[in-house]
């Protein structure tokens, strides 16, 4: 884990050696306190001498001052590199899971995700931004306390030394019971966030069937057992630290006895007592302070496991060692017996020995029954998945050859469900092509038919849009995305059923628009009303993750019971 860590901090390694100057500084001056408090009683006091306490005064002023400037450098520092390196883990882990197959997150609780890049970040920033130089700071000053306090006066510190291993052995057994405690507590509170976002997102469903009480009573389970792992968490914390304070103050009690039977026999200076007690004082709360910290720092422990093991996952998606890159394809897409299964539904296959051949240019439609695989094609082309056997080729090329980021390059997709970031309308749309000019934007747009609306909206094209912008209708959705994937200009192009969320009217303009994006591009079509697909090329009628025919409307009509059965239910119903 150390190592790790400082692969983070090594970057900025001469601000660690200043923060750790000015920590040894600081330690150094917060213990020689003890030797001014010594002469102001000594010389002050004891002698009865105003010049004499006034002079100790200056120089516990000295220290006081030096140790405060000390304490500013510490602080700043410290606490700099604590926001600088989880600034740079977050950043490592946000790339690595954007990078991550999709998949990953079929399984994968994206709740749970977002707490590990932001809970569990958070708790290692205090750590290394606090914690860490807290702990050293305390360890130095109990260290230092200690061999002062020997030097001091032996009989006193050997009962110190009495002390120590019996705060130390019970403080590291209840530690590590903390430690496993934490990390159960984390992880339910992750549960109960990940409800909560999951609950939220959907709320209209939750609403529409009167569903609160249940999500209200399946959040309040999931807090309240969060709160029982804590509370036992918290039952161990605070018994770590009533026995810290216990014994340390006991021992020192024990001290001022002997300590001030020795003053008053004359064998020790009111100033070395004085001094011995700021020292045992010192060793007493940098100890506890250590006991409080520890339990942080496994605390600690447990989130940089998790960031690991978060960091540590890879894509699926290998990318090839010597890729394939035309700058340019023609589109030819063929499909060799491919076979995929979801990984949590192995042995049903949900493409199965798919052989299927388009041309460049072509028009091919996916029809079938809801679960017949369309989607899923989709998803092997843009290389979410891999097929378990077979392969897909693009112009002779095999994809898997390609590297994904050039394969989806090729790709404009019009998902099913149009995606807006929380962004205005232009950087919604340059989501197709980042480089493009305002006018092409707006040619875009208005192919698909969405100017009009936009030059509607409050700030026409610089009007912000996702979830705390302006809301927009299905069919407006869908025509910003269709504008993206004009504007991206592909050589194919994915449409799952783009125009669902039309009416009558914009179905009219916006299938115009497609028309003439689909000129000359190979074109896949996820379709499920066949009316808006009578006029392709070809389709291929899916079932149960097989092809089972393809031809035109006119041909499978004839050859086709499944298409046949579809369509009349489609077309005799309509
Ligand atoms: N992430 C997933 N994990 C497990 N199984 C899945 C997953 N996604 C889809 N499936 C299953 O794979 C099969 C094919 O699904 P797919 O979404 O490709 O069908 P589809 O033809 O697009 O359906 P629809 O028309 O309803 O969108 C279905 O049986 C579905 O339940």
């Amino acid at each position: 884990m150390l190592t790790w860590l400082w692969h983070y901090i090594r970057p900025y390694r001469l601000r660690l050696l200043a923060a750790l100057v000015a920590l040894v500084f600081t330690a150094g001056m917060t213990l020689s306190l003890g030797q001014g408090l010594k002469l102001m009683i000594d010389q002050g006091f004891v002698e009865g001498s105003v010049d004499g306490l006034w002079q100790s005064l200056q120089i516990f002023l000295v220290l006081v001052v030096a140790m405060s400037l000390g304490a500013y450098c510490r602080f700043y520092l410290v606490s700099w590199l604590g926001e600088r390196v989880v600034a740079d883990i977050r950043k490592d882990l946000y790339l690595n899971l954007v990078k991550l197959h999709p998949g990953f997150f079929d399984d994968n609780h994206s709740g749970e995700i977002q707490s590990r890049v932001t809970t569990d970040t958070t708790l290692l920033q205090s750590v290394i931004g606090s914690e860490i130089s807290f702990a050293l700071r305390n360890s130095l000053i109990f260290l230092g306390g200690l061999v002062l306090m020997l030097l001091s006066n032996l009989k006193l510190s050997l009962m110190v030394l009495v002390a120590v291993p019996l705060i130390i052995f019970p403080l590291i057994h209840i530690g590590r019971r903390i430690r496993k405690l934490s990390s159960e507590s984390q992880e339910k509170v992750a549960d109960a966030g990940a409800w909560v976002g999951e609950s939220l997102q959907n709320l209209k469903v939750v609403q529409a069937f009167n569903r609160e009480d249940v999500v209200v009573r399946r959040f309040n389970g999931a807090a309240e057992t969060a709160f029982d792992v804590a509370i036992q968490r918290i039952k161990k914390r605070a018994l770590l630290i009533c026995l810290v304070m216990l014994l340390v103050l006991s021992a020192v009690g024990g001290m001022l006895y002997v300590g001030g039977s020795d003053v008053v026999e004359g064998h020790l200076s009111g100033g070395d007592l004085a001094a011995f007690v700021f020292y045992a004082i010192m060793v007493a709360g940098s100890l506890a302070a250590v006991t409080e910290v520890y339990g942080e720092l496994q605390r600690a422990a447990g989130a940089v496991d998790r960031i690991r093991e978060l960091m540590a996952w890879k894509s699926d998606i290998t990318e090839p060692e010597a890729p394939s890159a035309p700058e340019k394809v023609g589109g030819s897409l063929e499909f060799n017996q491919v076979t995929y299964a979801y990984p949590s539904r192995l042995n049903e296959p949900a493409i199965e020995a798919l052989s299927l051949n388009i041309k460049p240019g072509e028009r091919v439609a996916l029809v079938g029954p809801s679960g017949a695989g369309k989607s899923t094609i989709f998803e092997l082309l843009l290389r979410f998945r891999d097929p378990l056997s077979g392969q897909i080729m693009l112009d002779g090329v095999p994809i898997h050859q390609m590297k994904p980021s050039r394969l989806r390059s090729y790709y404009a997709l019009v998902p099913q469900h149009p995606v807006l970031f929380s962004a205005n309308v232009w950087e919604n749309l340059r989501y197709g092509d980042p480089d493009a000019t305002d006018e092409a934007v707006i040619a875009a747009a208005k192919a698909a038919h969405a100017d009009e609306f936009i030059q509607q909206l409050p700030q026409g094209y610089s009007s912000y849009l996702g979830e705390r912008g302006v809301k927009l209708s299905g069919g407006q959705q869908q025509r910003l995305a269709i504008a993206r994937a004009i504007l991206r200009d592909p050589e194919i192009l994915l449409l799952d059923e783009a125009t669902s969320a039309l009416d009558a009217q914009s179905e009219f303009l916006v299938q115009q628009a497609l028309d003439r994006l689909m000129k000359d591009r190979t074109t896949l079509i996820i379709a499920h009303r066949l009316a808006t697909i009578t006029h392709v090329d070809r389709i291929a009628v899916m079932d149960k993750g097989k092809l089972v025919a393809t031809g035109t409307h006119e041909e499978l009509l004839e050859t086709s019971v499944l298409y046949s059965r579809l369509a009349e239910l489609q077309f005799n119903a309509a």
